[in-house]
């Protein structure tokens, strides 16, 4: 049964919590949001609500839970009718690898934004990388935008903020992404602006600049 009441507790500048924003505004469901600053944190916030002290967290009629992946399942799950999720046991377990495999294109990143990897090296990196995720969106679907092809899912919920933080860093024109295989695979660069086009997307992201502020408050990071 649906929950009669949701809080989100939230911070802008992190892309975890904005997979939880995302999957609330594709079900189309009201609920509270309490803004939490990363940068200065309130210490009822690791003793009423997660003890690990990270955003997300989603309060459904008083039980707490976090962590950003089980976040999005759960919001799927209490309103199954949306299918963020498909109920494919094969193309569950497809989304859930692809997340997880793009994984590797944000600890790399966040390396480059914490001083351990230059841009340049992380683009050399990268490449390969998307050329697997450019296989993976063909083996789903021949055509776009979405990891599904046209229907949107948790795939695309989980990736958007962060494919919006690598274009913010690798674009160095209107020309977009730096990579020779977005460049080169128009598949996969059609499912990058697929996700960053999505309304739900673009009316819970901080912004290139907000971003860029908060990493050069929080790690000193310099483009
Ligand atoms: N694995 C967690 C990661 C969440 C996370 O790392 N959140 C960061 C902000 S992006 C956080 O709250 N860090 C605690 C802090 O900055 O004090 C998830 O998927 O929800």
């Amino acid at each position: 049964m649906a929950p009669n009441k949701l809080t989100l507790y939230n911070a802008k500048l992190c892309p975890y919590a904005q997979r939880a924003v995302i999957a609330l505004k594709e079900v189309g469901v009201a609920y509270e949001e309490v803004t939490v600053d990363l940068l200065n944190k309130p210490e009822w916030y690791a003793a009423k609500v997660n003890p690990e002290g990270k955003v997300p967290a989603l309060d459904v009629d008083g039980t707490i839970l976090a962590e950003s992946l089980v976040i999005i399942e759960l919001i799927n799950d209490l309103y199954p009718e949306k299918k963020l999720l498909p109920s494919d046991p094969i193309q569950k377990a497809q989304i859930r690898f692809f997340i997880e495999y793009f994984n590797k294109l944000w600890t790399n990143l966040f390396k480059h934004i914490t001083g351990q990897l230059s841009l340049e090296d992380y683009i050399k990196e990268a490449e390969p990388v998307w050329i697997r995720v450019n296989e993976l969106l063909l083996e789903q679907s021949q055509t776009g935008p979405y990891f599904l092809g046209d229907q949107f899912s948790l795939a695309d919920v989980a990736l958007a903020p962060f494919i919006a933080r690598i274009r913010a860093v690798t674009s160095r024109s209107e020309a977009g992404f730096e990579f020779k295989a977005v460049k080169e695979n128009p598949r996969l660069a059609q499912f990058l602006q697929g996700v960053l086009d999505r309304p739900s997307f673009k009316e819970s992201y901080i912004g290139d600049d907000g971003f860029f502020t908060s990493v050069q408050k929080k790690f000193n990071y310099r483009l």
